[in-house]
């Protein structure tokens, strides 16, 4: 199969603690992949061991190119979109200004962009990003990844803390996005991760410990309850 980004090994450290033990994955050219696992097991840090944001060791090729030595501006540069937990808006600059802050590239997609999140990047694009709600910001930060032709998404946990219709619009919009470019997704609601995935994996303790289809994972109430510590069915 042709993958867009290779996981191999990967460490990472907080502090000198390490967080991200040994994690090997591997994210399909297309489709979403989403990372699971209980709380504090290491998703968000295994994110940022990739893009460089905290200490790591191990492989990660982007396109069979190494890119785990380079620091993390390279690694956006060649391509590699991040939206983080805590979405990192400019709160006192507009969502225009956020959007172009955003811009790497000669002709970006703002297009798309507005005909995904028409609410929060046309109607408000002049309100400040600060006085946005949390799935207005949500979809500001989404919107700000998608402006520039990635090769591939990482997004965290992009519902987090959302009333259960955003959850939904944002889902829409993600599986809109993911038409365009594949997308690495850290995500709890199984509602979502059953919309959107084709793959999951879950990760405990800092370590992968299962991969697979993500309807096959789905379609296993314990093995969900074993793995994640929820219970399984998704809710419809
Ligand atoms: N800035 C930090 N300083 C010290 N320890 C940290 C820091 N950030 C994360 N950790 C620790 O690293 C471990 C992994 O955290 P991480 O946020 O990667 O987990 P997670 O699976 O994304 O959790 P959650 O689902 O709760 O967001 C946890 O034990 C956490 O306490």
């Amino acid at each position: 199969m042709n993958h867009v980004l290779t996981v191999s090994h990967l460490a990472g450290r907080i502090g000198g603690q390490l967080v991200v033990e040994d994690v090997s994955f591997e994210v399909p050219a297309t489709g979403v992949t989403a990372v699971l696992g209980r709380n504090g097991v290491g998703k968000t840090s295994t994110i940022k061991s990739i893009l460089g944001l905290i200490q790591r060791t191990g492989e990660v090729t982007l396109e069979g190119r190494r890119i785990d030595h380079l620091p993390t501006h390279r690694i956006v540069q060649l391509g590699v979109g991040y939206v983080p937990e805590d979405r990192e808006l400019f709160s006192g600059l507009t969502v225009a200004e956020n959007l172009s802050l955003a811009i790497r590239q000669k002709n970006p997609r703002l297009d798309f962009v507005r005909e995904l999140f028409p609410e929060v990047c046309v109607e408000r694009a002049q309100q400040r990003a600060g006085t946005l709600s949390g799935g207005q910001q949500q979809m500001v930060s989404l919107a700000r990844a998608l402006i520039n032709d990635n090769r591939i998404l990482l997004v965290d946990e992009p519902t987090k803390g959302l009333a259960p219709k955003i959850v939904d619009e944002v889902a829409v919009a993600l599986r809109e996005a993911s038409n365009t470019v594949p997308i690495v997704l850290v995500e709890q609601n199984l509602k979502v991760i059953d919309a959107l995935a084709e793959r999951v994996v879950v990760i405990d303790a800092g370590r992968v410990v299962h991969t697979g289809p993500a309807r096959e994972l789905l379609d296993d109430p314990a093995r969900v309850q074993q793995l994640l510590g929820v219970h399984g069915e998704v809710a419809a």
